[in-house]
């Protein structure tokens, strides 16, 4: 499969950055993606047909544990804490406890009333959140778990099995996403070489930069000087974030054909993020989905924080529903539906009844 080959030609720095691969499922406008790191899900997709039933409840749960090799650097899985093997997660949650915990891409399962304590950094703001699991607005709390018993088992067996699609689109996002936290600043030909080798690897899309504001996001300052230089470049689509009109003309005078416009589920989410909320988010995004037509300019969509908020918790797939309509209405050829925090397993999704 791609991802393996993708995996294995690059060096560590984009065997980091496929960490930050977005899958999409391509036969419907609205697809489904979950940020994914390096050995996770989309490398068992072409292996399942001959993994057995609890082979692949065990790949597709969250008690699944991340061998150390298969640890990107700095993304951290600390799921699986009972390991016990070398490659147990035990090691990994020692330092862990040690290190910042950039609010993406990481959770953790804390014992019953353990003290959770995290600072949460939003595209260079950074809050925290502290609490514990017995509060309201817990995973724990909010029945996030996978099932155990057989029927349950056989369930969602049997909705992996009929659900497993022929066909997976990737999106790379590594020079975006992958690099946005850094706190030491990428060079900008490095960010350009690294966006050159991806594409050379066959990927189809590079999400390549963002369009948003340097105070909020300084590694990406030099959004236009990358642009620049690979807005040429053939064999991939080269979209990139654009937060408002600002974002989109400057986008666009840089050659940008393609750009990304990204709302979140969660209030909580929208705020930190892009510091508004969603409703005037959609505001905002609707003048940049007019600009793009009038420019001939497809425009990607995005939905943060469709299983659950690092802040509110579980969200309601109604609130992930609006905000995937009001995109598509805008025109919208694609929304991706992104599982921001990395909890989303298929026992993990919250239905209307149980919040
Ligand atoms: C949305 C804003 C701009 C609001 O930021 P704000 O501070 O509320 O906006 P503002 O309009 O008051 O502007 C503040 C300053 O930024 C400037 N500014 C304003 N817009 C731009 C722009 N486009 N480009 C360059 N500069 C800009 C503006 O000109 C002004 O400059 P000043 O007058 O102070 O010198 C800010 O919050 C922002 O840039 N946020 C971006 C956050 C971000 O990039 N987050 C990470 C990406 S989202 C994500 O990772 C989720 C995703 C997509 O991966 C999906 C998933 O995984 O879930």
């Amino acid at each position: 499969m791609q991802w393996n080959g993708v995996r294995r030609a690059h060096s560590i720095w984009c065997k980091r950055l496929t960490n930050n691969t977005h899958l999409h499922h391509p036969s419907i406008p609205v697809s489904h993606f979950f940020t994914m790191s390096s050995l996770e899900e989309p490398l068992s997709f072409d292996k399942l047909p001959s993994m057995s039933t609890m082979d692949r409840i065990q790949r597709f749960s969250s008690g699944a544990c991340r061998p150390r090799d298969d640890v990107g650097m700095g993304h951290r899985w600390i799921e699986g804490r009972d390991c016990t093997t070398s490659n147990s997660c035990i090691d990994d949650d020692k330092s862990f406890a040690k290190e910042s915990f950039p609010w993406r891409r990481h959770t953790r399962k804390l014992s019953e009333g353990e003290h959770m304590f995290r600072n949460i950094s939003f595209a260079g703001r950074t809050s925290t959140v502290s609490g514990t699991l017995r509060e309201s607005k817990s995973f724990k709390e909010q029945k996030y778990s996978t099932f155990s018993n057989e029927n349950g088992t056989s369930h969602i067996s049997n909705k992996i099995s009929k659900g497993i699609p022929k066909f997976v689109k990737i999106v790379e996002v590594g020079p975006r996403d992958g690099l946005q936290n850094e706190k030491n600043i990428v060079p900008t030909s490095v960010k350009v070489e690294l966006i050159q080798r991806l594409v050379s690897s066959g990927l189809p899309v590079v999400e390549a930069t963002s369009f948003v504001s340097p105070k909020w996001v300084p590694q990406l300052a030099d959004a236009k000087d990358v642009m620049d230089a690979v807005n040429t470049l053939d064999g991939a689509r080269l979209p990139v974030l654009t937060p408002n009109l600002k974002g989109f003309q400057a986008a666009v005078s840089a050659g940008a054909k393609e750009v990304a416009i990204f709302a979140s589920a969660s209030e909580s989410f929208s705020l930190s993020n892009i510091n508004c909320t969603i409703e005037e988010s959609l505001l905002r995004y609707r003048v940049v989905a007019t600009a793009a037509k009038e420019h001939s300019v497809p425009v990607r969509g995005y939905v943060s924080c469709v299983v659950g908020c690092p802040v509110e918790g579980p969200v309601l797939p109604s609130k992930v529903a609006y905000v995937v309509k009001e995109l598509y209405d805008m025109g919208c050829f694609e929304i991706s539906l992104g599982d921001t925090i990395g909890i989303g397993t298929p026992g993990n999704f919250v239905t209307e009844n149980l919040v």
